[in-house]
């Protein structure tokens, strides 16, 4: 043997030896958590029995199929319910992994240490490509400088008009033509589908998806779907265009042709926005409103260090579109099949827009209370980006406790000692249902409880940027859409409920995760059938 290879040998054996015993002794045994179901996969593989592989966006998620599960809801509520805010639980191979909800844990990970705790890159760059998702440290900081501007509250409310078109076209186009006769049971989850993907379209790149026409039903609005579409593009795509001329599923040929639709549409925008720019035809200070445009305004008012070249501005706006066509579309169907559950909900919030202006700005929409409490308790009762984010420890640290847990040991814990590469799962929905947070009446539905800010005043310790919640979680890579997401929901529940009422919701309605993301179904089949009458007609 050389002793080049007895090196390597011996460095082979030296990390085989450090990762076996990491998985046999672990500092996080003390801490209490479900059961492993078996040495090899721990609890992780219990769902793969009825897992569904529809969407390409969870098959690569992989190992986290435990909380990925279409149909299991309860093993996440067994954690919520029946441990305390730090869960252990069992990857692959024996690999101890932390479900975190407590609030200074929390912080910890996301705010204080937040260096510490970066996203597997991995996983988000074979989902997603290279851009703010997927990139960390320094050069995540490059794309959110960049990026901010363009989603401040001066150019939201440049937005609003934008949002009214559209959900006015979803009401004139969608939804008044199959109820002109009479109350009619009509499927909101296709309509409201659409209406995100054209949302996103008109603000994100100044592009119309969807003449909005009962006639043109584009298939690939499909809440369940985009993911899918993100997965094919981080691939040379002449690769993915070969392959995907092979798999025999339509609804990935038409997600190949949306996605050149929409890389296409950026590209050209960008290189437009760019040269006008140049040129001195576009003002820096004016110009579109569409995200595409600001960004490009932005990135060009940046300094040069800071500035990203035109592939990366392409690639930040199919991510927009990524991350804010299938979130808000399960959003503003939780808001409509939650209204057409709760009728007094209903009218008591139609009554509060019928009292104002028809068309409101930006500072008229976010003033109106119980509009802003409802919208708030939909994003808090049902995170749509649930039911976890998961982040990765980079080198070994200490993570304080809100509240001290008893270890299996019997003794109490007041802060945990990390490993270096423990995954940690951000518990969205558990953090948004914990009661020593929110009460006793954590789990129902009250969007009293936002009036006034009073559950802010009692949700302080919590470090989520919107309400305290973890919806879109908090710190250093927290949603940049934040409000851009409660802001359309606004303007579509103002448009539409003037219009209509919303009852009888199909019994069948079953939500089932679709990746990370939860979505209206009957059956296996995505869909929110739901009772729809004009008013006054
Ligand atoms: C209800 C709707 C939405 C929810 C629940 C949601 C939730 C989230 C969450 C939880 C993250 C953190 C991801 C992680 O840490 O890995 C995130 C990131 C992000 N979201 Fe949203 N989002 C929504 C809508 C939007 C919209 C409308 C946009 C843009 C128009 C958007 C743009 C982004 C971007 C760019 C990031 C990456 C931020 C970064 O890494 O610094 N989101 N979102």
């Amino acid at each position: 043997m050389t002793p080049t290879t007895l090196i390597c040998a011996l460095v082979v054996t030296f990390y085989a030896v450090r990762i076996l015993l990491r998985r046999i002794f672990s500092d996080l045994d003390n801490i209490p958590g479900p059961p492993r179901k078996s040495i090899l996969a721990g609890v992780i593989f219990r769902q793969y029995k009825h897992y569904d592989y529809n969407s390409f966006g969870t098959f690569a998620a992989g190992s986290l199929s435990q909380f990925y599960d279409p149909d299991d809801w309860a093993f996440q509520h067994d954690l919520e319910e029946n441990y305390a805010q730090v869960v252990k639980i069992h990857g692959i191979l024996g690999d101890r992994q932390l479900f975190v909800f407590d609030p200074a844990a929390l912080h910890s990970v996301l705010v204080q240490d937040q260096d510490n705790y970066e996203t597997p890159a991995i996983l988000d760059r074979l989902l997603f490509g290279k851009g703010i998702l997927s990139t960390a440290l320094e050069e995540h900081r490059k794309y959110r400088k960049v990026m901010m501007p363009a989603f401040s509250t001066a150019n939201l409310r440049g937005v609003v008009p934008l949002f009214y078109e559209v959900a006015q076209r979803t009401r004139d186009g969608l939804i008044a033509p199959d109820v002109m006769a009479g109350p009619k049971t009509l499927d909101l989850n296709s309509i409201l589908c659409r209406t995100s993907l054209e949302l996103i379209g008109k603000t994100g790149i100044d592009y119309s998806f969807d003449p909005m026409l009962p006639v043109l039903k584009p298939s690939k609005c499909n809440s369940q779907s985009l993911s899918c579409l993100f997965s094919y593009e981080s691939f040379p795509p002449s690769f993915l265009r070969f392959m995907i001329g092979l798999i025999p599923y339509r609804n990935l040929q038409e997600l190949r042709d949306i996605v050149d639709l929409t890389d296409g549409t950026a590209t050209d925008l960008v290189r437009d926005r760019k040269a006008a720019i140049e040129s001195g035809k576009l003002d820096i200070n004016d110009g579109g409103k569409d995200i595409m445009s600001l960004l490009a305004k932005s990135n060009a008012s940046a300094a040069s260090e800071m500035r990203l070249t035109d592939e990366e501005l392409v690639a930040c706006t199919s991510m927009i579109l990524f991350a804010a066509t299938d979130t808000t579309s399960s959003s503003m169907n939780r808001l409509f099949h939650v209204l057409a559950s709760y009728p007094d909900v209903q009218e008591k919030l139609r009554a509060e827009i019928i009292a104002a202006p028809e068309h409101l700005d930006h500072d008229a929409l976010i003033a109106l209370p119980y509009l802003d409490g409802v919208v708030r308790e939909i994003l808090r009762l049902y995170p749509p980006a649930a039911p976890v984010m998961f982040r990765e420890a980079m080198a070994d640290a200490v993570l304080p406790l809100s509240t001290p847990i008893t270890g299996v040991d019997g003794k109490l814990i007041t802060s945990i000692t990390v490993p270096k590469g423990t995954t940690m799962y951000i518990a969205i929905a558990a953090a948004n249902h914990n009661r020593r947070i929110w009460g006793e009446d954590a789990l129902e539905f009250r969007p009293e409880r936002w009036i006034n800010g009073k559950a802010e005043s009692v949700t302080t310790k919590m470090c989520g940027i919107y309400g305290n919640t973890m919806t879109f979680i908090g710190g250093g890579r927290s949603c940049i859409g934040f409000k851009f997401a409660q802001l359309e929901m606004k303007v579509v529940a103002c448009v539409l409920l003037r219009t209509f009422k919303f009852s009888s919701p199909d019994a069948r309605i079953k939500w089932r995760k679709a990746g990370i993301i939860p979505a209206p179904n009957v059956g296996n089949e995505p869909a929110l059938p739901i009772l729809v009458e004009r008013l006054n007609a």
